[in-house]
């Protein structure tokens, strides 16, 4: 209850508060709901597309139960200045607080009554930024925060912060603990109650700027990329409604498991890809690499051996054009058309636009000589002269038209012209490991891997610019390849970007080893770095544990500080055979089903059929990663290979080394395990018949 006691209940005050702006939420549903649009759209198109609109507007008003209308308010000690009233309109409905200040209901979308006044502010607008950042030290003019409490959907409590009392001490809000360690289940939820100011500094900084987050597990680096994409939407609307936002996650678990954050916040256009989903539109994905051809085909230098393959494809011409119109012919000799071609390639314009470009300019070179001979054609007759079947001709002697996939397939088949275009810069070696084993015939017949599809992205932008979107947000970037860093960068090229990602928790053979490089492939070198290092998931003592593996997967990083004490949430245990290791883990889980959340069981993706069955024959039933959890069911069986990004309550974890061995060496095998250790947010029990790997001990 209150610290702070006001003349009549406040609680009552709140409380009242908050049935008025549910009921003032209600009228603008109904008000959009009421809306008549036959009389603005012209036809059924128009009407369809408005329609969808409203529907989403609808949507986006909805008064959900489980999620309050606001969570906080901010008194300040005078009116707001003109640059902060942005999505504050000038009424006088705005609570004011006696003093002549100003009070304001912060909350996730913005509610205004009959008149147009704000019962609640969006957290977004400038007026809400000193909830998250004003402190005693700097107070931002606002005289009380209040946060407010909910059990239930039921406002039940309040804590208030007097900013400028020189008498009240920091401590800890009781609230702000309580939300952060609340039980989870389900899939992700916002942060908006509680966002740090850390973290908001992240979270609002410019469209402009390009911004990466290198962050321990748990540090919040997914909620501050969403968060961030939903400031941004709502900052620029515009803008960004034309260019669009996208948000790259690992994996399609991963994307189940974010895809409510957004909407939960209103905001309901943000596309959702991995980056194989990015790619992949060209050819289908049916293979997969080793290793080694993986690296190479990934690394950066594929971009320069794309390149000049296709530039090979121009040729100087041999020949005259000679034009036939009517009567006449017209010459344009080959040492100009070579000049044209210099000058295209010089230019350093797309592939495919400078093949479109060199028929008129041929053509031009005929009209010159029509205008010579006293002739007056006009457009249209150099359109008709880039048609004429001479012109096309020797276009496509000259500069032909290039398909990407089948430019790819022949690098990867044709071993002379492979080496025609990657001597000097890949090795004899590399180039044996990037040939196809089984050589393709065509396009369609290829077992294209991912990688390869990612190079026929490379080489499809080389021949017609990729559309760029005005926002993205990579998460676990640091298991991109240079290639695939490349992929993202040209659809944010014109626009900017939010990377994401931890170097110790990188597990692919091309992992990024330094955030400079990564965004210098991204194309966004003047990216600024930033570092997050408070600890939201995970309690102290279990990163404390996971954290004895840095020194060896990435030396130099600090471990994360954990603001959850939960004391007793690590328990290692050992088995004594590993005959009695399933039953010791089926034993586990059932241990850790007796309490709130979801359960996690993470496994080596080998021992995940085994444990399964185990877990079947006691009468579990268990959720794929992702899944969405319920009360009724709780318990995820997580192959290692998934668990990144995804975090449980309580997680039981099978044989570490065996989660270590599944890797093709010891430094991956010992990122997976990090990943493994840090998915628990209230309790870990590690279970192992087989020695731990010695770097934990
Ligand atoms: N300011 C905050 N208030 C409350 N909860 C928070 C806050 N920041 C992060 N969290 C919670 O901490 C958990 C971890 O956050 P998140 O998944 O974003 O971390 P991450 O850095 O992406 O972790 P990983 O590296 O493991 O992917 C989530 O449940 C998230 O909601």
């Amino acid at each position: 209850m209150p610290a702070h006691e006001e003349s009549s209940n406040p609680l009552v005050k709140e409380r009242n508060h908050l049935a008025a702006s549910r009921t003032a939420l209600r009228a603008m549903r109904e008000d959009v709901q009421a809306l008549d649009i036959r009389d603005v759209t012209a036809n059924w198109v128009n009407a369809a597309v408005l329609q969808a609109q409203i529907d989403d507007r609808i949507k986006a008003l909805a008064d959900l139960s489980h999620t309050p209308l606001f969570f906080g308010r901010l008194d300040y000690l005078h009116e707001v200045g003109a640059e902060k009233a942005e999505g504050v309109s000038a009424g006088a409905a705005r609570g004011a607080p006696a003093g002549g200040g100003e009070q304001f209901y912060i909350g996730r979308r913005h509610v205004h009554d009959a008149h147009g006044d704000p019962m609640v502010i969006d957290w977004r607008a400038p007026v809400s930024q000193p909830f998250y950042q004003a402190s005693r030290k700097n107070p931002l003019d606002v005289d009380r925060r209040r946060r407010f409490g909910y059990t239930g959907g039921e406002l039940t409590a309040y804590e208030d912060e007097h900013l400028t009392d020189p008498a009240e001490t920091e401590q800890t809000s009781k609230l702000l603990q309580a939300e952060i360690e609340r039980p989870r289940v389900g899939p992700m939820r916002d942060i908006v109650a509680t966002i740090q100011p850390e973290q908001d500094e992240i979270v609002r900084s410019g469209l402009g700027g390009t911004v990466c987050v290198q962050g321990g597990p748990g540090t919040g680096k997914t909620a501050v990329g969403l968060h961030r994409v939903a400031y941004l939407l709502y900052a620029h609307r515009e803008r960004l409604a034309r260019t669009g936002t996208l948000v790259v996650g690992p994996n399609r678990s991963f994307l189940h498991y974010i895809e409510q954050v957004l909407p939960a916040l209103g905001e309901l256009e943000v596309r959702q890809a991995t980056v194989e989903d990015l790619v992949a539109a060209r050819v289908e994905v049916r293979g997969t690499d080793g290793s080694a051809a993986a690296v190479i085909k990934g690394d950066a230098r594929m971009a320069d051996v794309l390149r000049q393959a296709i530039r090979s494809h121009v040729t100087p011409p041999a020949e005259p054009v000679v034009v036939v119109r009517g009567s006449r012919r017209w010459r344009v000799p080959a040492y100009e058309v070579e000049e044209m071609v210099s000058e295209l390639l010089a230019r350093d314009m797309r592939y495919g636009a400078a093949h479109e470009a060199l028929p008129q300019r041929i053509a031009h070179a005929v009209l010159v000589r029509m205008e010579e001979a006293g002739e007056a054609p006009d457009d249209r007759v150099q359109n008709a002269v880039a048609r004429n079947p001479a012109v096309k001709a020797a276009v496509k002697a000259v500069w032909p038209a290039v398909d990407p996939a089948k430019l790819v397939l022949r690098l990867l088949t044709d071993a002379d012209f492979l080496a025609a275009h990657a001597d000097g810069i890949l090795t004899d070696e590399e180039q044996k490991h990037v040939l196809m084993t089984r050589p393709a015939r065509s396009v369609k017949a290829a077992r294209w891997t991912a990688a390869d599809a990612v190079l026929i992205d490379e080489a499809a932008d080389l021949v017609a610019r990729t559309h760029s979107l005005g926002h993205v947000v990579i998460d676990e970037a640091q298991d991109l390849s240079p290639m695939q860093y490349r992929a993202v960068g040209r659809r944010c090229s014109t626009g900017s970007a939010t990377v994401l990602g931890d170097l110790a928790q990188g597990t692919t053979p091309w992992s990024t080893r330094s955030w400079e490089q990564a965004l210098f492939h991204l194309g966004k070198p003047d990216a600024v770095i930033e570092e997050l290092t408070a600890g939201f998931r995970v309690p102290r003592e279990v990163i404390a544990y996971a954290s004895r593996l840095l020194p060896a997967i990435s030396p130099g990083l600090a471990p994360v500080e954990s603001v959850r004490e939960t004391p007793g949430s690590l328990v290692v245990r050992e088995v004594a055979s590993a005959q009695e290791l399933d039953a010791a883990v089926v034993a586990a889980c059932e241990e850790s089903l007796r309490q709130e959340g979801s359960i996690g069981l993470i496994a080596a993706d080998a021992r995940v059929p085994s444990l399964s069955a185990a877990l079947a024959a006691a009468g579990h039933s268990c959720l794929s990663p992702g899944e969405e959890t319920t009360a009724e069911s709780r318990l995820t069986l997580v192959p290692a290979s998934l668990a990144k990004g995804l975090e449980y309550d309580y997680v039981v974890l099978d044989e570490p080394a065996a989660v270590v061995d599944g890797e093709p060496d010891e430094r991956t095998g010992l990122r997976r395990l990090y990943v493994a250790l840090t998915r628990a947010v209230s309790g870990l029990v590690v279970l192992h018949a087989a020695p731990l790997p010695q770097q934990l001990g």
